[in-house]
């Protein structure tokens, strides 16, 4: 058999070697070929290699019928539809670290570009304009960098800096202070990042999350005269709102290597004199390119000969026979972990999963992996897989511990998942009740009988009559209407909780009024 490799993107010739190098595959290389073209063609192909150019959309993917196996040269797999990969059973690899080296210090020549005017001032001089006024820049030593996003990228930049003697105050939500004293940084929540900068570098992935983190309430809450760099994704900073801070004199300069759109050379940011920009080059380096084709390039070799890939980004690996023993679980431990990392704001320390009555009999560590993934996918996004997620949670310094246990509560199953932080310890516990399918039954010390499905609205309050009412009146206000509701107690009059499950998603407007109203000590929206 010979697999069929197409390598629709420039990838670095010498990175490719492993695959003209190995047995029983042919590569096809076309760079230049139109989405029509391709989706026209793709059938004939067992892999598909691309940068961030190709678009490898669901249609692409559905009309795939022999693809195995996606590699992206590089690390954000935004331009992959993982969910339609995953679906149609192709596996999706990427090269997570080849070129981390390359986009930090992109990063810094944009930070020092920045801080000197150097673009501007090649410009002019290149328009025969000899001019030193209008060019004095400042110094980046005693200048704090504000870091957003602290994993492999951030955290060189981080280091870069501290080179050029500036102080570096970070924000990620996997960073704790310990670990940020031991890389010699401060560290701070991400108001504080932004109030303290005098330059701001993002370094997270695009997701739901950090989609517009920086925003106009963001940019009011920076310091006068803060420069932005953005080499990690467009999106991550909205815009629009970057363009009014800089029309407004609040920013004093921005740095882009992306964009929301690309590619984009009509932008309303790249007329402006504060902006000084590049073409998506972050990894365009010889070294980056190479490491980014060789890894992902052996890994898409390895297995189409049926080896297991290093770097997947997709599927879970689990052999048949574990797996139909413990696929009926898989839904309850993946909810029950993205339900309790939104009720855990603070780093993770150390998570506990307790596996008691049947689960005791069966192997459970994929359903840990797969509990993980549920935690981790909030700050990380969809790179986080059932293979690597323990892995990614030990990077981050994450302490994972399995347990088994008898103590079932009188549940013929029950899998209990507690999260530790530097405030303590938070928990919840579900079962997967004969022919009803997943319950939530614990949060905290509180019982409940909840579906782990849905958009939710967790409420922490006092036991006071009225509370509930108001909670209820102000969700019909906003017209999200309310399915069903669960409160628990510790005690009469004294702390209690409520989840309820409502028909759509409660917006940010709406969460903060709720954590206004009286007896309420905190509210958190919930999308399971
Ligand atoms: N410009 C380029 O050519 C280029 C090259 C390589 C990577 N990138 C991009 O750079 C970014 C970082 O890549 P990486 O390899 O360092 O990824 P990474 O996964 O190692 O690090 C991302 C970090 O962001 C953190 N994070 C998630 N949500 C956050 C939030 N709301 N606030 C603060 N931090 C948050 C995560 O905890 C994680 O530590 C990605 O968007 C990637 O696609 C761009
Ligand atoms: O392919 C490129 O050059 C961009 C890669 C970069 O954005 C990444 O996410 O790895």
């Amino acid at each position: 058999m010979v697999y069929q490799i197409l390598v629709s993107d420039p990838l670095s010739e010498d990175g490719i070697q492993p695959l003209r190098k190995a047995d029983g595959v042919e590569i096809t290389i076309q760079t230049a070929l139109t989405p029509e073209q391709l989706a026209e063609k793709i059938h004939e192909y067992d892999a598909l290699l691309v940068r961030s150019q190709t678009q490898v959309t669901r249609d692409l993917i559905s009309k795939a019928t022999n693809l195995k196996v996606i590699g992206r040269a590089g690390v954000g797999v935004d331009n992959i539809d993982l969910e339609a990969a995953t679906e149609f059973g192709v596996l999706v690899v990427n090269a997570p670290d080849g070129n981390t080296n390359s986009a930090a210090e992109h990063t810094m020549a944009m930070i020092m570009s920045l801080a000197r005017n150097i673009p501007q001032a090649f410009h002019a001089l290149k328009h025969n304009k000899w001019d030193r006024k209008s060019y004095v820049g400042v110094e980046l030593k005693n200048k704090t960098l504000g870091v957003v996003g602290l994993g492999r990228i951030g955290a060189e930049v981080a280091f870069r800096a501290k080179g050029q003697r500036m102080n570096v105050k970070a924000y990620d939500p996997f960073l704790t202070e310990e670990k940020a004293k031991k890389m010699g940084i401060g560290y701070g929540t991400l108001e504080e990042v932004l109030q303290s900068a005098d330059f701001i570098t993002v370094h997270t992935p695009l997701l739901k999350e950090t989609k517009h983190l920086i925003n106009q309430k963001a940019f009011e809450q920076m310091k006068d005269g803060v420069q932005i760099v953005n080499c990690a994704r467009g999106g991550i900073i909205d815009e629009e709102a970057l363009y009014q801070a800089i029309v407004t004199k609040k920013v004093a300069g921005a740095a882009l290597d992306v964009f929301e759109e690309e590619p984009i050379t009509d932008h309303k940011l790249l007329e402006l004199p504060e902006v000084i920009a590049t073409p998506h080059l972050g990894a365009s380096t010889k070294e980056a390119q190479e490491n980014v084709a060789i890894d992902v390039s052996k890994d898409v070799v390895t297995f189409l000969t049926g080896g297991l890939a290093r770097n997947p980004v997709n599927l879970p690996s689990v052999p048949k026979e574990v797996m139909n023993k413990i696929e009926p679980y898989f839904h309850l431990s993946e909810k029950l972990g993205i339900f309790l990392t939104n009720l855990t704001q603070e780093a993770m320390e150390e998570v506990n999963i307790y596996y008691a009555g049947d689960l005791t009999d069966v192997e459970v560590s994929p359903l840990t992996r797969n509990t993980v993934k549920g935690l981790l996918k909030r700050h990380l996004g969809d790179h986080v897989n059932d293979v690597n997620a323990t892995y990614l949670a030990e990077k981050k310094g994450i302490t994972i511990n399995e347990h088994k246990t008898s103590s079932s509560k009188g549940f013929t199953n029950l899998l209990t998942v507690e999260v530790r932080t530097n405030l303590g310890t938070r928990s919840v516990a579900g079962t997967l009740l004969n022919g009803l399918g997943a319950r939530l039954v614990k949060v905290d010390d509180y019982s409940v009988d909840v579906i782990p499905e849905g958009h939710m609205v967790f409420v922490r309050h006092k036991d006071q009559p009225g509370a509930i009412g108001r909670v209820g009146t102000l969700l019909a206000k906003e017209l999200v209407n309310i399915a069903t509701m669960q409160v628990g107690r510790s005690n009469v009059g004294g702390d209690a909780i409520m989840i309820l499950t409502v028909d759509k998603h409660l917006e940010k407007e709406g969460l903060e009024q709720l954590k206004q109203l009286s007896d309420i000590y905190g509210v958190t929206a919930i999308d399971l």
